[in-house]
């Protein structure tokens, strides 16, 4: 579903083009998940956001469910990534004047696929179905980030894209919130491509990557 091919990316640097992504390749079968690990710097959340189709590359190809993303313009990648692509990011980017119902349904709106029993279903799963007036500001960190992924799965996205999903999160709700993400993602039979810097997370995926001077190897 996902087939990333030799995909080069530079950043200006000072001293000119700095190149952070230097011929990457991978690909993804639809329900598969991955883990992209890497050090700190190593591009994992640039490579994300071209995955995205959040950034453009500088070359190779980015081909999501058969479309070749590289040549499109903003707005055909931003209606892709509105239909195929969800994501999660370590900020839970929730909307502040929003309850937990519309910030769930939020982004299936906008897509046009909104699902009431989905929604709701997802709540309960998710815990939040006491929380559902609620605003992000009156809950815990480990519940907002429950929402942020309930308002990606609610759109029934066939990609997620994670970045350091429980990165804010204490070890034990992290943990919780992780697993609960694997088993809807597992259940909507969507991919996952999640960046993590835990081991535990990564070994919790089918298959492992290391970006590693630019390039990824598998692990
Ligand atoms: N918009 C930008 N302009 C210039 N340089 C950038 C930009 N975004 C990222 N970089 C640089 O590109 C490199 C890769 O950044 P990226 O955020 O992809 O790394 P990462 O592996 O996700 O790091 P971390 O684990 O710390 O989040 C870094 O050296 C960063 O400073």
């Amino acid at each position: 579903m996902l087939n990333v091919v030799d995909v080069t990316k530079s950043y200006p640097g000072a001293d000119g083009p700095v190149a952070v992504l230097r011929g990457v390749s991978l690909t993804l079968m639809a329900g598969e998940t991955l883990a992209l690990t890497g050090e700190s710097g190593s591009g994992k959340s640039t490579l994300l956001h071209l995955v995205g189709g959040l950034d453009t590359a500088d070359g190779g190809r980015i081909v999501l469910e058969g479309t070749d993303l590289t040549p499109l313009g903003d707005g055909e990648r931003a209606r892709i990534r509105r239909t195929l692509v969800g994501v999660v990011f370590q900020q839970f980017n929730l909307i502040p004047s929003l309850n937990v119902a519309a910030n769930i349904s939020f982004q299936a709106r906008l897509a046009g696929v909104s699902d009431r029993d989905w929604n709701a279903a997802l709540a309960d799963r998710l815990g939040l179905t006491p929380h559902l007036a609620k605003y992000p500001e009156q809950l815990s960190g480990g519940q907002q980030q429950r929402v942020a992924i309930g308002r990606t799965l609610a759109a029934r996205p066939r990609l997620v894209l994670a970045d350091e999903p429980t990165g804010n999160l204490d070890e034990k709700s992290g943990a919780a919130v992780l697993a609960l993400m694997l088993d809807l993602v597992a259940e909507t039979g969507a991919a996952l491509l999640t960046v993590t810097h835990s081991q535990r997370l990564a070994s919790r995926m089918d298959r492992r990557l290391l970006l590693e001077d630019g390039k990824a190897v598998a692990r």
